[in-house]
């Protein structure tokens, strides 16, 4: 279980320094174990900075998995291994000599179910990362920083006027965006995306889409996601991941988002995203 204490256990940035160029992700030969179980085999991914890279298939193939390496979230399970390298700008974020801790706060995370603190205001929440490792800032800094991360979440306008309500008061939607800028405030390279939109409804799952692409501007997005139209509306590129009939998940395809419905190479790529299995 993730709480919404992990999402923001990062430090902050330092205060003054310059905003951060777009970063490239890369996967490289990652394979993973719960227990004995090998649960992905010599998965490679290169995700483009500033593209949104969506991570499509089957339910129980890894995707998740796979995403939680991305941020070394995966090594919070007792029973989880990892072979591979994740490289953040070619620096892999599974060096020993590496802190955790700064792995978290470049590589953010938006969970499937919107986790605000629901007594804390919106203003708090979006505060929360700064807060919790104590960091100081000025009054008017905190102030700028809520507006730009409650813009660059779309949420602003639906909120400038309630900043002190408690956030568990929002909308499952506006939780959703709270969320997103509560992650955007600790400055990320990446902002990691597990089916952001699954608990919410059409209108809400547009507005979070439309965020998204907004945000593709500054910060490198990776979502995963069963709905091949999102998948087809917001991303760059695809990567289809199976798990056959016991066996580890593996890439089977990845590329373009428009080739990959319009003319996939691979026959169960074409199955899936045409909704012929999974
Ligand atoms: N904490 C865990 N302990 C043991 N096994 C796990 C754990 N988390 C996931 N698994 C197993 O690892 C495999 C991959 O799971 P994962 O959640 O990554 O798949 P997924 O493709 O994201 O599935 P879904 O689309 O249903 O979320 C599954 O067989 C799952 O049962």
């Amino acid at each position: 279980m993730t709480t919404a204490a992990d999402e923001t256990s990062v430090l902050p940035p330092t205060p003054g320094a310059p905003a951060t160029s777009l970063a490239e992700l890369q996967a490289r030969e990652i394979t993973a174990w719960f227990g004995d179980r090998k649960v992905l085999d010599r998965v490679s991914l290169t995700m483009p900075a500033g593209g949104i890279t969506a991570l499509i298939g089957p339910s129980g193939c890894g995707k998740s998995t796979f995403l939680r390496i991305l941020n070394r979230m995966h090594e919070l399970v007792p029973s989880a291994q990892l072979a591979g390298q994740v490289l953040l700008d070619g620096e892999d974020i599974y060096d020993p000599a590496k802190r955790l801790i700064d792995a978290r706060r470049a590589i953010g995370m938006v969970f499937q179910k919107p986790n605000p603190f629901p007594a804390m205001s919106i203003r708090e929440n979006v505060l929360a990362g700064l807060k919790l490792t104590g960091t100081k800032a000025s009054r008017s800094s905190k102030d700028g920083l809520v507006e730009s991360c409650l813009r660059k979440g779309g949420l602003w306008d639906e909120v400038k006027d309630r900043l002190d309500a408690p956030g568990g008061g929002l909308s499952g939607g506006q939780q959703q965006r709270l969320c997103i800028a509560r992650s955007l405030a600790i400055k990320p390279r990446v902002l990691l995306m597990d089916e952001p939109c699954s608990a919410l409804d059409p209108t809400s799952t547009r507005v979070i889409e439309e965020t998204m692409k907004d945000l593709a501007r500054e910060v490198t997005i990776v979502i995963v996601t069963h709905n091949m139209q999102q998948a087809a509306r917001v991303s760059d590129q695809c990567a289809f991941f199976l798990a056959s009939q016991g066996t580890p998940g593996v890439i089977v395809e990845h590329g373009d988002t428009a080739a990959m419905f319009q003319n996939p190479q691979d026959p169960r790529t074409s199955d899936y995203v045409h909704g012929r299995f999974g």
